[in-house]
């Protein structure tokens, strides 16, 4: 660990950062064109590299803010480009390079840092815990019919992506958001339009307007064979409803367009409800469900006064964090809020088992079962289910 400096890198170095980063992921280096517009996703002061003297690995991180439960917005970091050169790896440099991170995202006053993990047995170790999961969602269009029941929608106008990108965000903006949604800052929108705009033809948005003007969108593109017989899929990237109705118009909308077989959602909440919208649920199915926002709690304290907690007798948590000490200790934790406090443990655990339940995604009794929790008092793995629990699944849906 100490044969390499950590520093934070010069945006001169940014680019060099990148593709150390995108060859760790076995991709190309960015060609001049693709850098112009990488660079602008790299916040001036957010990328560090390890040098040894050579640069052999890096991370980058941007600002946002993360929904909990109950609705407040509290500041986090999402944690990206996350790489180490072939020929240094498992000799320390992620966990320098994580350290430091930390260390600044503490001094910071940052509440939250997120990611998305290339592999399960990464991030862990450093207190990250997987806390939102997703499904992708396929439907088969010829087959695919919306209740009659389902409620109507609103109107919905098509745009191309230019015009998308102008709306888009806005109408996000003003969504209600789940525990484990994200703000999306500018980059972020910037990184999805370029992705969206590789598709031949490039993507479109279909956006929904409620009675209180737009309340949802899709982005979308149609992939596949071009000659007969068509074999078409509707990829949705983005889609999200900021009510029944625009839920089951935007649906309706999807399954509605000409000479597409399939319709593919990437990325669902687990608890969406299209399977109670469609006539037959048996034209649709999960293909997946996977691993989406792994968080970790940089400030446990800030993180646990800034949710709700739902109606059960208090119980109190003896946290661990080896790498932010200063979490460590007991938090009384109630309907009306936590604290820290004096009083006797009934539940100790990790702070990467604490991320794990902090939206509400695994419920304390199933980790304590799993023993990622040890039980001083039997009553508490039931009384922190009710406390911890959620009346919506968490789910991001933004992804880098
Ligand atoms: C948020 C993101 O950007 S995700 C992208 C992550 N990047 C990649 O997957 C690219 C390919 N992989 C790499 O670049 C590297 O292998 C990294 C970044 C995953 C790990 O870097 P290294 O410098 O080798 O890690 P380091 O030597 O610090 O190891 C730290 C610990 O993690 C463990 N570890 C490292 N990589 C892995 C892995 N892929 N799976 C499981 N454990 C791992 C090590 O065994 C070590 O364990 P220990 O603390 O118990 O001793």
């Amino acid at each position: 660990m100490s044969d390499f400096e950590i520093r934070t890198l010069e945006t001169a170095e940014h680019r060099a950062a990148s593709n150390l980063f995108r060859e760790s992921v076995h991709f190309p280096p960015s060609d001049d064109a693709e850098w112009e517009y990488a660079a602008q996703y790299y916040q001036p002061g957010g990328a560090i590299g390890a040098f040894d003297p050579e640069l052999v690995g890096t991370a980058r991180s941007f600002d946002a803010e993360l929904t909990v439960p109950g609705g407040a917005r509290l500041p986090m970091v999402g944690v990206t480009s996350v790489g180490v050169r072939a020929d240094r790896t498992r000799r320390g440099v992620l966990r320098a390079l994580m350290t430091t991170q930390l260390a600044d995202f503490a001094a910071r006053g940052v509440v939250f840092a997120n990611l998305l993990a290339t592999e399960a047995g990464i991030y862990g170790r450093y207190g990250y815990g997987l806390a939102t999961r997703h499904r992708t969602y396929s439907v088969d269009r010829h087959r695919a019919r919306l209740r009659p029941d389902a409620p109507a929608g609103g109107e919905l106008e098509l745009l191309d992506l230019g015009e998308a990108m102008a709306v888009c965000p806005g109408v996000y903006d003003g969504l209600e958001r789940r525990p484990g949604m994200m703000s999306r800052p500018e980059v972020l929108w910037r990184l999805y339009e370029t992705q969206l705009r590789r598709h031949t033809p490039p993507a479109k948005a279909v956006v929904h307007h409620g009675p209180g003007g737009p309340d949802g969108f899709a982005t979308y593109h149609v992939g596949g064979a071009l000659a007969h017989p068509w074999t078409r899929t509707l990829e949705v990237a983005d889609l999200f409803a900021g009510s029944p109705g625009a839920f089951a118009g935007l649906w309706r909308f999807l399954l509605g367009v000409d000479l597409v077989d399939r319709v593919v959602v990437g990325s669902c909440p687990l608890d969406d409800p299209i399977e109670l919208l469609l006539a037959d649920h048996r034209c649709g199915s999960v293909d997946r469900i996977g691993d989406e926002h792994w968080i970790r709690l940089v400030d446990v304290p800030a993180a646990l006064a800034g949710r709700v907690y739902g109606p059960a007798d208090p119980v109190v948590l003896e946290v661990t964090d080896p790498l932010l000490p200063a979490n460590g200790g007991t938090y009384r934790v109630g309907p009306d809020g936590a604290e820290r406090t004096d009083r006797p443990a009934g539940l100790r655990l990790d702070v990467t088992t604490l991320a794990m339940m902090y939206l509400g995604t695994w419920r304390p009794s199933a980790l304590a079962a799993a023993g990622r929790i040890e039980v001083r008092d039997p009553a508490a793995p039931e009384a922190a289910d009710l406390l911890f629990g959620t009346g919506s699944a968490a789910w991001s849906g933004s992804h880098f």
